[in-house]
């Protein structure tokens, strides 16, 4: 088993992570072996090609798929050996997601929706960080809206106070600027990386863009279902230029 370049510290560990699809001639081998750590308090983007295994990555850490071997590691948790029964209450209560659809309840408001995930795990939302998210996120006049009558710029900061309320111990986001205009995508990357700083937030982020990447730590790079580098205090030219080197070794 690969053991090596994982800090068993991070707040997130994949060790030989392995995930096929099927089987028999339409086997796809999603995840060849990933071995990779996200560091606690910042924030990592996950890049590649189409079809790299990003999102399997993602959901297999989230406990959201299961690895077909090797570790998902949160915290001291390995998720590959829970009961479906613990792995709802380790997402409800270890960890934040953000999505490119948003996901918000269409019958709840904004209010109702942020605090949820807590009032189903019975904890008692703390009452200075509601405000200081919803202040930060400039949602404070839209809280007693439901979300069809928010712009999508305004749910998925919504949908991001409802991630860092319980105070995961890591949000996952899966493109979360994905379906905002560049300026509001800009105010959420913004907000996100500002929480890696000011609450010491994890974040790991798949994404296809490179100026969103350009917001992150780090960018880790993707191919074939392989960690194929990764880059510290990304830019969008060094990101696009790495990119641009993988699709030509394919
Ligand atoms: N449920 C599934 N059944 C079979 N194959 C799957 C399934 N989900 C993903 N795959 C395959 O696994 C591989 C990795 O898919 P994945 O969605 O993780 O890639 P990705 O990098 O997130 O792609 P994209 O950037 O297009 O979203 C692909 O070849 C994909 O077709």
């Amino acid at each position: 088993m690969q053991t090596q370049n994982v800090d068993t510290l991070a707040a997130v560990a994949a060790v030989d992570l392995v995930k096929v699809y099927g089987s028999g001639d339409t086997a796809v081998r999603a995840l060849d072996g990933v071995t990779v750590g996200f560091a606690r308090a910042q924030f990592t983007a996950i890049m590649g090609p189409s079809g790299s295994g990003k999102s399997t990555l993602m959901h297999c850490l989230a406990g959201l798929d299961t690895a077909t071997s090797g570790q998902a590691l949160l915290g001291g948790t390995d998720l590959t050996r829970q009961s479906d029964k613990v792995l709802t209450k380790v997402r409800r209560e270890r960890i934040g997601f953000v999505f490119q659809a948003f996901n918000l309840l269409p019958q709840l408001t904004a209010a109702q929706n942020i605090v949820l995930p807590l009032e189903l795990s019975g904890r008692r939302p703390d009452p200075h960080l509601y405000s200081h998210l919803t202040e930060s996120l400039g949602i404070v006049g839209r809280l007693d809206h439901r979300p069809g009558e928010l712009s999508g710029g305004q749910q998925q900061r919504v949908a991001i106070a409802r991630a860092l309320m319980s105070r995961p111990e890591v949000v996952f986001a899966d493109e979360p600027t994905g379906n905002l205009d560049s300026r509001s995508g800009a105010e959420v990357l913004l907000f996100l990386r500002n929480s890696v700083r000011e609450l010491g937030q994890t974040i790991v982020m798949v994404t296809h863009d490179p100026g969103a990447a350009a917001y992150a730590d780090r960018v880790v790079l993707l191919a074939d279902g392989r960690v194929a580098g990764e880059l510290d205090r990304p830019d969008i030219t060094s990101v696009s230029d790495a990119l641009q080197s993988l699709a030509v070794a394919r």
